[in-house]
């Protein structure tokens, strides 16, 4: 890996009086040049998606330094907890740190999340890291049939956001355990007999297409809450729709010859197509739901975000954004 950017992905010019701050991928990795990954390469292995080529160094440049600021703000976000407590003379044990990863389909969330998750727990002080995705608050394939939403699987109304937005409320109220339901790509679909429990861990991370949508509006003009409104940081993982799209279909080109040859998986019907046949299905799936999905509600949120990384063609990160405050 050489750290060159791409010239369609040089960093845009910041409007001074704008909310963010750009840094180029030089100066974003110059805050990790001395600094050690400390991630083996079987480890590194494990926590990279379908198709991504994430290597030590992009770790070590990218994700490390992100890593640093985040492990700033929980600090920094203790040291209020502690201040504002005193102050108004309550004692009280300090309520998990609660960071959402946002961006497409394929986007490699998943990648970003586990990184940020190991580096993090290799910071000082060894924080409990709980990472949980927000598939498994998608309604069952059956009440998706019923509201005519099988096609729209990843829109933001195929999730139970009531559910997700009590399960984020109670992990960020101090509660010792909740517990959340488990979505399967291989089943493709809820499994009705699994969850799984958060208890009260030092950072919750929690990754999904959706979780920096604003809030509702009800049917009486009135907002609620939304998600977002109780993360203490947040990331949004950026590519060109074009380039998601690409590693939609080579991913999609990946399952076809491993998880698809399962016959009970879901997809199986798609291990038998030929490959010409498997890039327009999986193009068609793309031009029908995700793209269209990336467009109309997931982009609109980046500018929500403490953190924009914005990907090039093959994976690597060409510039940060950080919110100014
Ligand atoms: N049909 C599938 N079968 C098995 N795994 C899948 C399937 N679709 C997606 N995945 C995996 O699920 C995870 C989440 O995928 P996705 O929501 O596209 O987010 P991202 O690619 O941004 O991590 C990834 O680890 C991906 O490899
Ligand atoms: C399960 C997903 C909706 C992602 O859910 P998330 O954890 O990001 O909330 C997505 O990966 C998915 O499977 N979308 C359905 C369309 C498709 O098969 O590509």
């Amino acid at each position: 890996m050489t750290g060159t950017v791409d010239e369609a992905e040089q960093a845009p010019e910041d409007n001074p009086y704008g909310p963010y701050l750009t840094l180029d991928r030089r100066h974003w990795a110059a805050l990790a040049a001395t600094r050690p990954a400390d991630l083996d390469e079987g480890t590194l292995e494990r926590l990279r998606g379908i198709g991504d080529p994430t290597d030590a160094s992009e770790v070590r440049e990218v994700y490390l330094p992100l890593t640093e600021l985040i492990s700033l703000y929980t600090e920094r976000t203790g040291d209020l907890f502690s201040a504002s407590h005193e102050f108004l003379g309550l004692s009280g044990q300090r309520t998990p740190f609660v960071i959402g990863v946002a961006g497409s389909v394929a986007v490699g969330k998943s990648t970003t999340s586990r990184l940020l998750a190991e580096l993090l727990r290799r910071m000082p002080g060894a924080p409990r890291v709980d990472l949980v995705t927000t598939d498994g608050f998608l309604y069952p394939n059956d009440t998706l049939a019923e509201l005519g939403l099988l096609e729209r699987k990843g829109y933001p109304e195929s999730y139970n956001r009531r559910a997700l937005l009590q399960f984020v409320m109670d992990v960020k109220s101090g509660a010792p355990e909740v517990t959340a339901p488990v979505y399967s790509h291989f089943a493709y679909d809820i499994l009705p007999d699994e969850r799984i429990t958060v208890s009260h861990p030092d950072i919750l991370i929690i990754e999904g297409l959706n979780v920096l949508q604003p809030a509702r509006r009800r049917s009486d003009g009135t907002t609620g809450l939304a998600v977002s409104d109780f993360f203490d940081f947040s990331v949004f993982v950026d590519a060109a729709s074009t380039d998601v799209r690409n590693w939609y279909v080579n991913r999609f080109l990946h399952l076809r010859q491993t998880a698809f040859q399962d016959p009970d998986s879901y997809f199986a019907r798609y291990g038998a197509l030929s490959e010409p046949d498997a890039i327009e299905t999986a193009k068609g799936i793309w031009d029908a739901i995700n793209g269209p999905n990336l467009e109309l509600n997931i982009r609109p949120t980046r500018g929500r975000a403490t953190a924009i990384l914005r990907k090039g063609p093959n994976h690597q990160v060409s510039w940060v954004r950080i919110r100014k405050v």
